[in-house]
């Protein structure tokens, strides 16, 4: 298919050292030599060369800008096609006539994520790489980003290429036994499919269970703070702020905006969910009620809940466990700086199981404790070091359960003694399913919608 030129500026909105235009597309040499004015034309300048010039509005004869110009020809570029990059000082006026001028002499305005769309389109990445693009982009932690390089790189794609090889194989065999139907052929294809099907529905699972930390360092852990008034919900937000950094992005709510803030501990992305209430210091339960808090806090994967190390636990403080029940949590007793009065073993006979650590926020002791608490639940043993192949995409984790479904059908059915050819629907269907991670037998739809979530210029 005969694809048109698209340009956009690919860097952020605002002012900076530099701003790039870029175009990609048949006419991107093209649409540049009408705008360029340099030693020599960029038709004639090799491939991957970066060229000083100007650019100059043909119609006025104005200079528009000072610029080096990037020549990348197809097909060893981003989109396999020819790619100009136009650096020009990078003003938000300047940045925006340049982008003008392209889409005056040759180009059109490229929608979000169009860039690696044609990355996807001219085959030199699959489409969950694509996706990986945008959380590399998105990614909160370093761990969180070498997740998605690793996924960027197509580490993801093999092992589903792998998979469906091996699912690929047992159909192949089954055509075979269908077409010379021996006695014993029929008997080995069964046994094979078991194996095989085994083999790929335990890979499959595995794949699955890395999905949980997978998505947590994608979307960030959402994380409450509750507690009675005055036991130090503030001090810990900020300590946790203050040691890690906070990066705070304001999503506009129905209601009203609500700010959240992510900070980075150890590797997990905690993402603080109504800490404009706890600044305020208003406490949840006060402010929102009973039955509302007990909604903010199912719907968040992790509670701290801070105590006073330094009155007697309460009722209130009971009824917050009640609302813990069956929740991952972490248990704070804070004010160790002062008298005690609480019972610590009361506490942790109310936390059942789960972490208690004692801090003085004041003093600023037990955060290394409670950071290492944090990073323990949610990257226990193994995932700490090399596995960095986390599933992570809610599409990706869907398929991969409806995969592990049909192959789990076909070994039930090979088992009850189902003939070959139906066993074979099953594989088929996993190996279909598969073909959906890596873009392949996906519909058109589905692709245009996941790359509009891509930024302006990628
Ligand atoms: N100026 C600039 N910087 C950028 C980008 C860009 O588009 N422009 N990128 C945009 O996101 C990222 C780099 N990603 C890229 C990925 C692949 C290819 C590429 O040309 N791949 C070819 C040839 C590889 C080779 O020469 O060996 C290929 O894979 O066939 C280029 C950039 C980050 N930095
Ligand atoms: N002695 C002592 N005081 C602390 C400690 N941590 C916090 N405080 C003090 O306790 C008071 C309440 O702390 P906050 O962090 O505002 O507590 P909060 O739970 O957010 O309070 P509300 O917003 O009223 O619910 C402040 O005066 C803090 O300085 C601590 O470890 N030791
Ligand atoms: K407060």
């Amino acid at each position: 298919m005969e694809m048109d030129t698209i340009a956009a500026i690919s860097t952020p909105m605002g002012e900076g050292a530099i701003g790039i235009v870029r175009i990609s597309g048949p006419k991107a040499v093209e649409t540049a030599d009408k705008l360029y004015v340099g030693s020599s034309s960029l038709a004639d300048a090799a491939s991957h060369t970066i060229n000083y010039g100007h650019i100059q509005d043909p119609e006025t004869g104005d200079t528009i800008e000072e610029t080096m110009v990037s020549v990348l020809r197809a097909p060893k570029t981003y989109t396999k096609e020819d790619i100009i990059e136009i650096n020009c000082h990078g003003g938000l006026t300047s940045v925006n006539r340049v982008l003008q001028l392209t889409l005056v002499h040759g180009a059109r305005l490229a929608e979000p994520g169009e860039f690696t769309k044609r990355a996807f389109l001219n085959g030199r990445i699959d489409l969950s790489q694509a996706e990986a693009v945008m959380d590399l982009i998105r990614a909160k932690t370093d761990r969180a980003m070498n997740v998605a390089m690793n996924q960027v790189e197509g580490r993801l794609s093999e092992k589903v290429k792998k998979l469906r090889q091996e699912l690929l194989e047992t159909v192949a065999h089954v055509e075979v036994n269908i077409d010379y139907p021996e006695y014993d052929a029929e008997e080995m294809t069964l046994q094979m499919i078991q194996e095989k099907g085994e083999a790929v529905r335990q890979e499959v699972q595995h794949l699955l269970t890395t999905a949980h930390q997978g998505k947590i360092l994608r979307e960030g852990l959402s994380t409450v703070i509750i507690g009675r008034p005055n036991v130090g919900k503030s001090s810990l937000l900020n300590s946790l702020v203050h040691e890690n950094k906070a990066i705070v992005t304001d999503i506009p709510g129905t209601t009203r905006d609500v700010v959240e803030e992510y900070v980075n501990v150890r590797g997990v992305p905690l993402r603080l969910l109504d800490t404009a209430g706890i600044r305020e210091t208003e406490d949840i339960v006060e402010r929102l009620g009973v039955e509302r808090s007990r909604k903010v806090i199912k719907d968040a994967e992790l509670a701290l809940l801070v105590l006073n190390y330094n009155e007697a636990i309460t009722d209130a403080d009971r009824e917050l466990f009640q609302l813990l029940k069956g929740q991952d949590a972490i248990i704070i007793i804070n004010k160790t700086d002062l008298e005690q009065k609480l019972s610590v073993e009361e506490a942790e006979e109310l936390a059942d199981g789960r972490p208690v650590i004692t801090t003085s926020l004041l003093q600023d002791e037990g955060i290394d404790e409670l950071e290492e608490a944090i990073r323990d639940l949610f990257f226990a043993g193994d995932m700490e070091g090399g596995d960095l192949s986390y599933v992570s995409n809610s599409r990706h984790i869907a398929l991969l359960e409806q995969a592990k479904r049909a192959v789990e059908e076909a070994l039930s059915a090979a088992e009850s003694g189902m003939p070959v050819d139906m066993v074979q629907i099953d594989i088929t269907r996993a190996w279909e399913v598969l073909g959906e991670v890596i873009g392949e037998s996906v519909q058109e739809s589905l692709i245009d919608q996941l790359f509009s979530q891509f930024c302006l210029g990628k």
